[in-house]
């Protein structure tokens, strides 16, 4: 093409919109790149089905909504899309560098503003405005936001379930402040947000307890339960309580530390009885129906409970919440706890983090404040919080956040630096980093991959766990092979190699590139072979790390569980056949006994190496030691909530990996981006 042709034609795109053509040929183009995904493309096929004659730009307008929903988006928001079209798309994708063959969005959307294209979709058969009967439609505007039908219904039903659970007020017991006294006893902080939190969520049938990491959360629901059941036990009426988190690991990980608060807890044993153990999946609980987005509960057949608790909430995503809240009996109390400062769950929606907007200035109306303080009997006068009221800051009114971390105290550089990272001061956080007082923290400049440093971190060196330990104990505490397949020697050995392999976790940001997870594992099993701790770099190997990428219910394995490949003795499966040793993947049962189940490799399809894992799937865990792995270059992705995450997981200590400087900076000052309806319903004026 001669340079005035190029001219012409660029004169052209300045003023023109993209035709029909130009829209179809570029979506096409991005699903071939895998900018966009085939899903993306189909939705665009299916209106057309519906409307031939349907603007290009409402085509183009719904397959970059649905790409946003796989970018954990509800919605487009068009004023901010056009304001940066590449950035707020994520486009090109991770990894991926602008061609030039491939355009990009910015380039297709130069001549459209906001008004313009809100005009297109508010005339277009395809798209419905909120209140206005057209069922039909498959696409809603409102205001500057345009959504899938699906989520727009999903951001409805949740706010209207909250507003009605809000307005319920439920019995209490009748000498509440006495009860919580004797429940908060020894109680040394003023005040005690513990209690306020209890007192709280006693009173409604929807509530919020928030916070970091060692703050509490879980002490205080105990103390809840009892608060609740004492009554219900003494009217011969116990009520059914039921705990859940999102994924398997979170919970196992609240089976574990809510038996031993409740074995701990002074009260009558006829109450402490009925308080559940056992924590299972929101995904068990609503029951999952194989192949479908439904669950057995609904509004129609609902759960049969008094009490849910859900642990590790910000990990609920819209339509799951949409889902649970349908499911549960008007008169139940709902009672999330989680983090408001962690990453969101990887599927659309921020449903905590929306809902949590005004926790930390708290926001309680003058009614609220008298009514705690007087069941409390503390006064929050001089906490530092912000007025508020119940018009205006509904959600407020049934949400406390704790704010002392039992666990990293002042002396803890884990909790120091969450700390700074969350105010997003990467001035602060370098210099905790940099501050050898603190043992638990520890910053790593790594040149390359052949860095004999980034060796001994990932074998385990000073004290520190690394990947080393979980193979010796394989070698070291091996059964003799002659132990036949029914002796437990197998079934213990299987449980302290995957207790080994749980102490230490690589956390990267990314999945490409020589610092993301394909690239880490790679480099990981690499090393390990090397050294002879792994018998092969690759395919199915003994000592090989997996993640479960995807429910399986026939396995009963969740998404997210990690099991590792060991050589046991199989029984036979015939009369006079020989036992033989065999590789199996073993996984914790997860469900509280300690018990380790055996699957044979070729029957796990959606597994994946796990020597690095991706911050996003590590939530919900945790690690004595984790290493987070920041790439060589910027990206999206690299985000303040990110960087918390990881430093959260860990429980003891807390390693950082550079590969370039500023990296670590630029993440903290980036917070993350979620864009949905729902955060607007429940903001203040
Ligand atoms: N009021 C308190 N006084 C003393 N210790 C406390 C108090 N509350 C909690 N703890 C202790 O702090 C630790 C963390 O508490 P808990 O597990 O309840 O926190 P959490 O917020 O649920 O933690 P995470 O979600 O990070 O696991 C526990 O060892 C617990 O016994």
């Amino acid at each position: 093409m001669s340079n005035d042709m190029q001219l012409d034609l660029l004169a052209d795109l300045s003023v023109t919109e993209p035709d029909l053509d130009a829209v179809l040929h570029q979506v096409q183009q991005w699903v071939e790149v895998g900018w966009l995904r085939a899903l993306d493309r189909a939705l665009v096929q299916f209106l057309l089905d519906m409307q031939p004659h349907a603007e290009p730009l409402v085509l183009l307008a719904a397959a970059l909504t649905s790409h946003q929903l796989g970018h954990g988006h509800v919605c487009l928001d068009l004023a901010e899309t056009l304001h940066n079209p590449d950035a707020s798309l994520s486009l090109p994708p991770e990894g991926q560098q602008a061609g030039h063959d491939v355009r990009l969005p910015s380039e297709l959307l130069r001549t459209v503003t906001a008004a313009r294209w809100a005009e297109v979709l508010s005339a277009s058969s395809l798209v419905a405005r909120p209140g206005a009967d057209q069922q039909n439609r498959p696409l809603i505007l409102q205001d500057s936001r345009l959504y899938l039908r699906r989520y727009w219904n999903y951001e409805r039903q949740v706010s209207s379930a909250l507003r009605e659970r809000l307005a319920t007020r439920m019995s209490l017991p009748d000498n509440l402040p006495a009860q919580l006294d004797a429940l908060f006893a020894g109680s040394r902080q003023h005040p005690d947000w513990q209690k306020l939190a209890c007192a709280l969520a006693a009173r409604g049938a929807f509530s919020i307890i928030t916070g970091g990491p060692g703050t509490g959360k879980t002490t205080t629901v105990v103390r809840l339960l009892a608060l609740l059941q004492g009554p219900a036990v003494e009217a011969g009426q116990p009520l059914r309580i039921h705990l859940a988190a999102p994924t398997g690991k979170a919970a196992a990980r609240l089976t574990e530390s809510i038996g031993g608060q409740i074995g701990s807890l002074q009260i009558d044993p006829a109450v402490r009885d009925q308080i559940p153990r056992e924590v299972t999946t929101l995904h068990r609980l609503l029951g999952s129906l194989p192949d479908t987005r439904r669950f057995r509960h609904h509004a129609g057949n609902p759960l049969a409970l008094d009490v849910l608790v859900v642990d590790e909430a910000s990990m609920i995503d819209l339509e799951m919440m949409a889902c649970l809240l349908d499911a549960l009996p008007p008169r139940a109390r709902l009672i999330l706890l989680g983090d408001k400062d962690q990453l969101a769950s990887v599927e659309a929606g921020a449903v905590l983090g929306d809902l949590c907007r005004d926790a930390e200035a708290g926001r309680y109306s003058e009614e609220t404040r008298r009514w705690l303080e007087q069941a409390s009997g503390q006064s929050i006068a001089g906490s530092g919080l912000e007025p508020g009221d119940d018009r205006h800051h509904r959600l407020a009114q049934q949400t406390v956040m704790l704010r002392h971390s039992h666990r990293f105290g002042a002396d803890s550089g884990i909790g120091q630096l969450a700390r700074a990272v969350n105010r997003a001061d990467p001035a602060a956080a370098r210099q905790i980093l940099s501050d050898q007082r603190y043992g638990d923290i520890r910053q790593y400049s790594l040149s390359g991959e052949r860095d004999p440093a980034w060796a001994s971190l990932l074998l385990g060196s000073d004290g520190l766990p690394g990947y080393a330990s979980y193979l010796q104990q394989l070698q070291e505490q091996r059964p003799s092979p002659q132990q036949s397949a029914e002796d437990p020697v197998w079934e213990d050995w299987a449980r302290q190699v995957l207790q080994a392999f749980d102490r230490f976790q690589v956390l990267c940001a990314l999945r490409r590139g020589p610092w993301g997870v394909e690239g880490l594992n790679q480099h990981i099993a690499g090393l390990l072979h090397r050294r002879g701790l792994l018998p092969e770099p690759s395919g199915w190997y003994e000592g090989r790390p997996v993640l479960v990428t995807r429910n399986d219910y026939s396995l009963g394995l969740m998404n997210g569980d990690i099991g590792i490949a060991l050589r046991i003795r199989e029984p036979a499966l015939q009369p006079g056949e020989q036992e033989r040793l065999m590789l199996r993947v073993a996984f914790p049962r997860n469900d509280g006994s300690r018990g380790v189940r055996f699957v044979l490799p070729s029957r796990l399809t959606e597994v994946e190496t796990v020597f690095a894992m991706t911050v996003h799937k590590s939530q919900g865990s945790e690690f004595a030691h984790a290493l987070l792995v920041l790439p060589d270059s910027r990206s999206p992705l690299l985000t303040k909530e990110l960087v918390y995450t990881a430093i959260t997981r860990a429980s003891a200590h807390f390693s950082l990996g550079e590969t370039r400087s500023g990296i670590f900076e630029a993440a903290v000052s980036q917070p993350v981006r979620r864009i949905s309806g729902l955060a607007l319903d429940w903001a203040g004026p």
